[in-house]
């Protein structure tokens, strides 16, 4: 595991958001969001398109910054550069260099976080098996399907082990039996003490996380593990929540809208 960051981090809550407002160009995007994810937790962001997920993730790492409201991550004030080292973070767009080889994007993104030499080849081989990229790493990443630039993405983010993961839909355009592998690749992270937060809009994977928080028009409308949203909305599955809770919002809102 990589360095930690101060004495007490690992007392500390991996993130705590405090009544976060993020605005673009006069629009409220983020609405007063406050949320405390403990280590060791696997936690799903859930919400329709638009509603904010990506801006909130952004804004846990330090990528974005909110216009009121505070952002603490194991204990330190968010954004700080210090704080790099400590998540691995799979954004939805793959930032990655389609005229290098797979290998040479690990080797560049490992070396960002001071790994090299023997550490770092064996840091490549180990994240490229886990997402199943092994014989393609001599390719250029021009060349892969969206699915396996993906699969790259998140080895990137892997490579330094860090104690904190931040994947906002990791799993799109990989097929059945690879997300398969990813989530139980999440699960056994999660089981040694990694953080994990991940946004997603597949329900089985929101029933595979800790907890959820149900975000809907830039408000946090449910926190809580997956049976127990069930229960409050009094439906049979993560869907049903998703659909009542969304309903129940609107209408206190007075926007309406059905989604
Ligand atoms: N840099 C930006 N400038 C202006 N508006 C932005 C910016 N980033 C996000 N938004 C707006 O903020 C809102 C929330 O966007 P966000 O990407 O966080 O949603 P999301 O829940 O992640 O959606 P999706 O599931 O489609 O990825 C949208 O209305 C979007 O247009």
């Amino acid at each position: 595991m990589s360095a930690i960051p101060s004495m007490n981090a690992e007392l500390e809550p991996a993130l705590q958001l405090h009544q976060i407002q993020r605005r673009f160009n006069g629009k409220t995007v983020l609405d007063g969001i406050s949320l405390t994810i403990p280590q060791g937790e696997l936690f799903g962001l859930l919400g329709p398109s638009g509603s904010g997920k990506t801006t909130l993730i952004k804004l846990m790492t330090g990528i974005d910054q909110a216009d009121g409201g505070s952002v603490r991550m194991l204990g330190e004030p968010i954004p700080q550069l210090k704080m790099l080292q400590a998540f691995g973070y799979m954004a939805q767009a793959d930032a990655l260099y389609n005229e290098l080889t797979g290998k040479q994007n690990l080797a560049f993104f490992g070396a960002l976080f001071g790994l090299k030499g023997e550490q770092l080849q064996a840091r490549i081989q180990a994240v490229a098996a886990l997402v199943e990229l092994t014989d393609h790493l001599g390719k250029p990443v021009g060349a892969y399907s969206g699915g396996m630039k993906r699969r790259l993405s998140l080895a990137a983010a892997l490579l330094h082990e860090p104690r904190l993961l931040v994947l906002d839909e990791p799993t799109v355009g990989i097929d059945p039996v690879l997300r398969r592998s990813v989530w139980a690749e999440l699960s056994a992270l999660s089981k040694q003490g990694v953080t994990i937060i991940v946004t997603t809009h597949v329900m089985d994977e929101a029933e595979k996380c800790d907890r959820l928080g149900m975000i809907r028009d830039g408000k946090l409308i449910a926190v809580d593990t997956p049976e127990a949203i069930i229960a409050q909305a009094g439906v049979a599955t993560i869907e049903e929540a998703f659909i009542a809770l969304g309903q129940q919002q609107a209408v206190r809102s007075g926007t309406g809208a059905t989604r």
